[in-house]
């Protein structure tokens, strides 16, 4: 098979983790006999200092040609001024609302041969699957917002909007994914508090009633949620909720199995080129050590492969490959318990060898 995949690298440690990724891609493409061609694009602070735009049309214009778009991750202090005109992440949030990307998925599973990394008890996390559904393209990151003069100074505001439509479509998703795991979803709102939380409630709800009457459906406030994941992790199977309490969430989650750097994710939604990256940021303290961990990007791109071109087989071998190496003791030393610790590079030649 031919595929078109775009590269976003981005800034930080993006460039070091993609190029791993890259290079488990193009092993993959010969094991499997696929013709896999990669082009980088420029996204983010990169793209700002290139051209003054973090999503420059010509990146947009090669992503919605592609078969899908593997991400690094964007962002750093040099584009931290708060009064900067521009920022690196609305090229990000520029690109999923473009793409329609408005579910994103961040599956969060324990490996066994990693349970001494993870800072809870053994007992707790041992066996965690769950897989969270993050709306992706509306909420408090997409509302009203501004500045104006006020008595003390100047006021700030950000609005949470969300139609009956934006939920439905991500609730009816994150149902069906649920009917084809353990067949229990969660909905997480704040709606002892928030409007926009009670029509989540009241959508969802109703959605799981009248399509998906198998499912055990449950709501959870995001505060008990918070406290939740870390004591009860096993409970939960498919756990849907709005952008940012899924954006703190899955971050909160990320340490069950033990780092930030293993965590991938899945853009979806329009049908068109989906976008795959892992979930953690450009890791300015760390950028450009060759100390990153690259699994979370190489996981990110055996989902792409999985869900945008349906190679099943080949996103497992990528994810056995990764499994291996842990199994084998590989860690990079964001990953507590090792021995030695990885470079960057070193952890992508394992998952190479693995592979081969
Ligand atoms: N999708 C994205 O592009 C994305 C996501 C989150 C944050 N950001 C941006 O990244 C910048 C830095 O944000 P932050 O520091 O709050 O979050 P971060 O996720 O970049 O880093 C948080 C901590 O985790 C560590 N870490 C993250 N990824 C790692 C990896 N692969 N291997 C080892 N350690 C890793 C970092 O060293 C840091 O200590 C900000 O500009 C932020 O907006 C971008
Ligand atoms: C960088 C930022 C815009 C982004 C988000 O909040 O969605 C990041 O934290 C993520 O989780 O992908
Ligand atoms: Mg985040």
């Amino acid at each position: 098979m031919q595929a078109d995949f775009v590269l976003l690298p981005g800034d930080g440690i993006g460039p070091e983790i993609v190029f791993q990724a890259k290079r488990v891609l193009t092993t993959v493409a010969a094991a499997f006999g696929h013709e896999f061609r990669m082009t980088e694009h420029l996204m983010g602070g990169c793209a700002i200092d290139a051209c003054g735009n973090p999503l420059p049309d010509e990146t947009l214009e090669a992503c919605r040609r592609s078969h899908a778009v593997l991400l690094g991750a964007v962002g750093g202090p040099k584009w931290d001024d708060p009064r900067a005109k521009t920022r690196p992440e609305a090229g990000l949030l520029r690109i999923r609302r473009e793409l329609g990307l408005f579910a994103n998925l961040r599956p969060t599973k324990t490996w066994d041969e990693l349970l001494d990394a993870s800072p809870l008890r053994r007992e707790i996390v041992q066996g965690t699957d769950i897989l969270f559904v993050r709306e992706l393209t509306g909420g408090i990151y997409f509302g009203d917002s501004g500045r104006r003069p006020h008595a003390s100074g100047e006021e700030a505001w950000n609005v949470m909007t969300y139609s009956t439509g934006e939920i439905e479509r991500v609730v009816r998703l994150a149902a069906q994914a649920a009917r084809g795991r353990r067949g229990r979803l969660t909905m997480v709102d704040k709606a002892n508090v928030l409007e926009a939380s009670r029509l989540w409630r009241q959508v969802s709800e109703s959605v799981v009633k009248n399509e998906f009457p198998d499912l055990q459906y449950n709501v959870v406030l995001v505060d008990a949620m918070a406290m939740h994941l870390i004591s009860k992790p096993r409970d939960f199977d498919v756990v849907v909720t709005e952008n940012l309490f899924g954006d703190i969430l899955t971050d909160e989650a990320s340490m069950l199995p033990g780092s930030l750097g293993l965590a991938p994710s899945a853009s979806i939604g329009s049908g068109g080129p989906g976008l795959f990256e892992p979930i953690h940021g450009s890791a300015p303290d760390i950028a450009g050590q060759n100390v990153a961990n690259p699994l979370a990007t190489i996981l990110a791109a055996a989902m792409m492969l999985r869900y945008s071109l349906q190679l099943e087989q080949e996103a497992q071998a990528i994810e056995a490959a990764v499994n291996k190496v842990l199994a084998a003791g590989g860690r990079t030393r964001d990953i507590c318990g090792g021995g030695e610790y990885l470079s960057t590079t070193e952890m992508g030649d394992r998952v190479v060898q693995a592979l081969a």
